[in-house]
């Protein structure tokens, strides 16, 4: 035998035997977990097993002890599935999210919630919220804004009829790709379907590369992946879980414009959320129309030094009250300076809703 064979056979051994260390460790926190379910049943038998702002902590903790080689990203997303698991042994989460099966927003969900969460299709996001709202399901999952294409108002506007709260955020690297099916003639691509958003987020490539093709603008991207399995001469611009789920191939790959482009998406429920230690807050505010006003309420933000990180105005649907602006800040409501602050724009304000506070996105 050679010295490279002894190498290896010793080094395998040596992953056997790390492996099985790994297996009891895993079993252990798992009944670590289990025993944990016990705690939060004996304290409130309508406990909330899942804790944001703990699986924030233990990601954050993770990603700091890491020395490599792998990445931290990387390692964080491994334990993201050994709590999931740990998590699905206590309760396993529901979660409903902008469907169908096969879009962004679900791939969003299983990044934030792990494999093990049940994810749920919603028709629309209203549905989400509703869903959240009646109690059917832990948390719903929904798109706020994109780095190309700005914010989804929808969502937005659903905030102002609903008490639901925001629970976190996750961000997802968006990845476009133009899709076939085995059956389709690559040369002869005259139609291409996909959401709005999308045919926006990959203008310039289509205008270089599929000048003449029909853009038909359907209701999400799996919608898109579907309909091209039975068309010969139509592709689809969808992401990896739409192809996947449709078993169609790719033609081109990430034809997305910005390279970073991204979207932000958040988690709605009906908890407030304790800190984590980098957390956000999202608040509503209606002001009445005044000369100043938009200085008037951003003010104490800057005084207190306070770090803006979106503001968002939509027309109030009332007819009493005139801007109506989405704020998200660093900080959580518990804290001195933040709750000086919302004390001031109250004050200020015709109205004032914490939407929520909550861990600022780990993964
Ligand atoms: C174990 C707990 O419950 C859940 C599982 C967690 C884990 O596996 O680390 C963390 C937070 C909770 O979502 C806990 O609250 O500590």
């Amino acid at each position: 035998m050679s010295d490279t064979s002894i190498n290896l056979d010793e080094l395998r051994q040596r992953i056997d035997q790390l492996d099985s260390d790994i297996l009891n460790l895993i079993s252990e926190r798992a009944s670590c977990a289990q025993q944990v379910a016990h705690v939060k049943l004996a304290e409130d038998k309508d406990a909330v097993f899942y804790r944001p702002e703990r699986e924030a902590q233990v990601l954050r903790r993770i990603m700091a002890l890491n020395k490599g080689p792998l990445d931290s990203e990387e390692m964080a997303r491994l334990f993201r599935e050994i709590m999931s698991a740990c998590l699905a042994l206590e309760q396993p989460v529901k979660v409903a999210y902008l469907g169908p099966e096969g879009t962004f927003t679900q791939q969003a969900a299983l990044k934030h919630f792990g494999e093990s969460a049940v994810s749920l299709p919603m028709a629309a996001i209203d549905e989400v919220f509703r869903e959240v709202e009646a109690g059917a399901v832990h948390y719903g999952v929904v798109p706020v804004e994109n780095s190309t294409e700005g914010v989804v108002n929808h969502t937005l506007d659903t905030f102002m009829d609903s008490s639901i709260k925001i629970c976190g955020e996750v961000v997802l690297r968006i990845h476009h790709h133009l899709l076939v099916s085995e059956t389709t003639r690559r040369d002869k691509v005259s139609r291409i379907y996909s959401h709005p958003q999308s045919f926006a987020q990959c203008r310039k490539w289509l205008d270089a590369h599929y000048p003449h093709a029909e853009r038909v603008p359907v209701s999400s991207n799996a919608e898109a992946a579907k309909l091209v399995k039975t068309e010969w001469h139509s592709a689809a611009i969808a992401g990896d879980m739409a192809a996947k789920l449709y078993g169609l191939d790719h033609i081109a790959e990430k034809i997305e414009d910005s390279p970073d482009n991204s979207t932000r998406f958040l988690i709605i429920g009906n908890q407030d959320v304790p800190m984590a230690g980098e957390d956000k807050t999202s608040i509503v505010v209606a002001m009445r129309n005044q000369p100043g006003t938009l200085h008037a309420l951003l003010e104490p933000f800057h005084r207190h030094q306070i770090d803006l990180t979106r503001l968002e105005t939509r027309p109030s649907r009332t007819g009493v009250w005139n801007y109506v602006f989405f704020i998200d800040f660093k900080g959580h409501r518990d804290e001195p300076k933040v709750a000086a602050v919302l004390e001031e724009v109250q004050l200020r304000a015709a109205d004032l809703r914490v939407l929520g506070s909550y861990p600022i996105g780990v993964l």
